[in-house]
């Protein structure tokens, strides 16, 4: 079973998507090999999306001995992949690997970490940059971003591509890291949203961090100190 259900969303069980995080968890693990990690993820996460989430269709083919029917994975063409900028940047990387004639969207959205969580648990978000391509409602739009944690962000995002975009037929929302209350706010938020991550972890801490999470996806992927 490739995508598992727990609750509000679905976990990716792949052991190489498992073994993959464990690596990108550990502090140890610096900059280059933090980012190549996220790419692996994104990839085995585009497999697992399109074994558990797309249909095959059958089609007559010629071998070079005979006729004979072989499977075909349908709607290839029909994939807009969103980068939440930007620690989603090497997330989509690997996901591109899956979905190589996939369009794609690219949205700048960033928690104001001094404001920090309201009573509600939820951060500001500034949006500088959204650029989205035509959605059809015959498309299969996967918005990656590798933490969620208290929704926010996703949220946001959400309302962007629903409130001026066609509904899609599918709109998956795909995460590294997810806490409790993230996939709470956004099966609230946008229903109709399929959430699945690697992993669904224990809790947020007071800054609105993920734990035991990876720390700081974007500062890891892209050092800034
Ligand atoms: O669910 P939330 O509470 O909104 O937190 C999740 C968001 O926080 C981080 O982005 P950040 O704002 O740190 O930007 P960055 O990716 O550029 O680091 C992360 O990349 C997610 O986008
Ligand atoms: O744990 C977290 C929470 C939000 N954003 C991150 O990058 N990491
Ligand atoms: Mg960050």
């Amino acid at each position: 079973m490739p995508i598992e259900q727990r609750g509000d969303a679905s976990v990716v069980t792949h052991a190489l998507a498992r073994d993959e995080l464990t690596r990108i968890r550990n502090v140890e693990t610096e900059q280059v090999a933090f980012r190549k990690g996220l790419v692996r993820l994104g990839r085995i996460c585009g497999y697992e999306i399109i074994d558990g989430r797309m249909e095959t269709e059958y089609t007559e083919i010629q071998t070079p001995l005979t006729t004979t029917m072989g499977e075909r994975v349908k709607g290839l063409e029909d994939v807009v992949i969103v980068n939440v900028l930007r620690a989603a940047t090497p997330f989509v990387e690997g996901l591109l690997k899956a979905f190589p004639r996939a369009r794609q969207g690219v949205i700048s959205a960033s928690r104001d970490e001094d404001a920090g969580m309201n009573d509600d648990g939820e951060f500001p978000i500034s949006v500088e940059y959204v650029k989205l391509p035509e959605i059809t409602e015959d498309d299969t739009v996967i918005i990656a971003d590798p933490m969620l944690a208290t929704g926010s962000t996703m949220a946001t995002v959400l309302d962007y591509i629903t409130s001026e975009k066609t509904e899609p037929e599918n709109l998956l929302v795909l995460a590294a890291v997810s806490a409790p209350e993230g996939i709470v706010r956004v099966s609230e938020a946008q229903p109709d949203a399929d959430i699945i991550s690697v992993a669904i972890d224990d809790e947020l801490d007071d800054d609105g961090f993920i734990v035991p999470g990876l720390g700081d996806a974007g500062d890891r992927a892209f050092r800034t100190t």
